[in-house]
């Protein structure tokens, strides 16, 4: 197996302590000024101070790398994407902008409802062409783990051909990959008004053959004002349980709707966006050891407030921030991006907003066990960046700050 050593690095990362980081762990990172990473078959052999590492070489490295000093962090790890989809909606984004709500797009039938029709259309070799050419987009800006969500086929076999094309990216892309079931995204045209009958259809037909095909390891509900209630999303959830899946939970985006509550209550895996979340259900969360998604880039885009992570962070929710990219709320697949955002518009500090991007996040994603952390025996999956500390992300807006991005030990990109 090959040997790489990589040495002359500013190496920062987080410490897997076999849990997410909640409260004052989520800002506590493990840095090596003159650092070196040992990397044997792709994993981490040992992270450290030079002398610490070559002392654990029994032979001559393979190759040998002069980092010339630049900060090296982990692979960022995108725990929220919808990233499988068929077109753009750029027109719908000129009609935010100028004033439409987001809800009322999708109400008149636009917004997740256009992207169902695209991706209907689509053949399944069209929808993958589409998806890997922002997945590797993603992999540039530094993204080496993502997870990506069906949700825009809305019928057995439209659901099933995006989680097909999921895991095609996994299997012919560099990145590691986990898939999540969103049957419930949204009420397709065929069911208007009628939510519980589709509810129905997902309980007893796409669950079972989702996890009869083994092909995805989550499921999620989109919990928000006309679109899913709470006990639709708790029935949902229920089920989807009982077959085997983890559960995510999509709540108070838009609305407070006693989403974050039902999170805790059901002590999901994660809960996504919480921009309108009360303190109850943040405390029933933090309770539960629900972790928290955030997703500034979509509060961004949607030009709302942003969730209040200092607060989560102060009531112990382990924080992780993802990209939420899709074509109609976010159209966003930068991890740096989100990383600026984090610490310019959630008051994170760097060192907890690169908790939130790997380690958290990876734990989100259900792959803490292999990425997120450079720890021993996980995946070699690190960035070299232009900057001297994580906190040059932020500070140089606008750019990537993304010189190399390393992948099972090998550079991919
Ligand atoms: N809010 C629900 N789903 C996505 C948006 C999907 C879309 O607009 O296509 C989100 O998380 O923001
Ligand atoms: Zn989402």
């Amino acid at each position: 197996m090959t040997v790489k050593l990589f040495r002359n690095a500013a190496i920062h990362t987080p410490v897997d302590r076999g849990r997410p980081a909640a409260g004052s762990a989520q800002g506590e990172i493990a840095v090596f000024a003159k650092g070196t990473l040992l990397t044997e078959g792709g994993r981490i052999v040992a992270v450290g101070a030079e002398e610490s590492v070559t002392a654990r070489l029994n032979r001559r490295p393979d190759m040998e790398i002069d980092c010339g000093g630049a900060c090296l962090i982990p692979g960022f790890v995108d725990p929220h994407t919808h990233i499988c989809f068929a077109e753009r909606r750029e027109r719908e984004f000129e009609l935010r902008r100028a004033g439409t709500p987001y809800l009322e797009i999708l109400r008149q039938g636009g917004g997740i409802l256009s992207s169902v029709r695209a991706v209907r259309a689509a053949s399944e070799e069209e929808l993958f062409e589409t998806t890997a050419e922002n997945v590797l987009s993603a992999l540039s800006l530094g993204t080496t783990t993502m997870e990506i969500k069906s949700g825009y086929g809305l019928d057995t076999e439209s659901e099933l051909k995006m989680l097909r094309v999921i895991d095609r990216i996994r299997r012919e892309t560099p990145l590691d990959v986990t898939a999540t079931f969103m049957g419930a995204h949204a009420v397709p045209e065929e069911f208007r008004g009628n939510a519980d009958g589709f509810v129905d259809l997902i309980v007893d037909e796409m669950i079972p053959a989702v996890v009869g095909q083994a092909i995805a390891d989550s499921c999620d509900i989109f919990c928000e004002e006309g679109i899913f209630s709470v006990a639709q999303s708790r029935r949902l959830l229920e089920a989807a349980r009982k077959a085997g899946l983890k559960l995510r939970a999509h709540v108070d985006e838009v609305h407070d709707t006693g989403g974050a509550a039902l999170a805790g209550e059901l002590a999901v895996l994660s809960a996504e966006h919480l921009l309108a979340a009360n303190d109850e259900g943040l405390k029933a969360m933090a309770a539960a050891g629900v972790i928290a998604d955030l997703l500034p880039a979509t509060a961004y885009s949607l030009r709302k407030p942003y969730a209040r992570a200092r607060r989560m962070i102060e009531l112990g929710l382990p924080v992780a921030c993802a990209t939420d990219c899709n074509p109609g709320s976010c159209f966003c697949e930068s991890m740096p991006f989100i990383f600026g955002l984090a610490v310019m518009n959630m008051d994170m500090t760097p060192e907890e907003a690169l908790t939130a991007t790997t380690l958290n996040s990876a734990y989100s994603a259900g792959l803490a066990g292999r990425v997120g952390s450079l720890d021993e025996g996980k995946s070699a999956d690190f960035l070299l960046l232009d900057a001297e500390t994580p906190a040059g992300i932020a500070y140089h807006a606008g750019v990537s700050p993304v010189l190399a991005v390393y992948k099972r030990g090998e550079h991919v990109a």
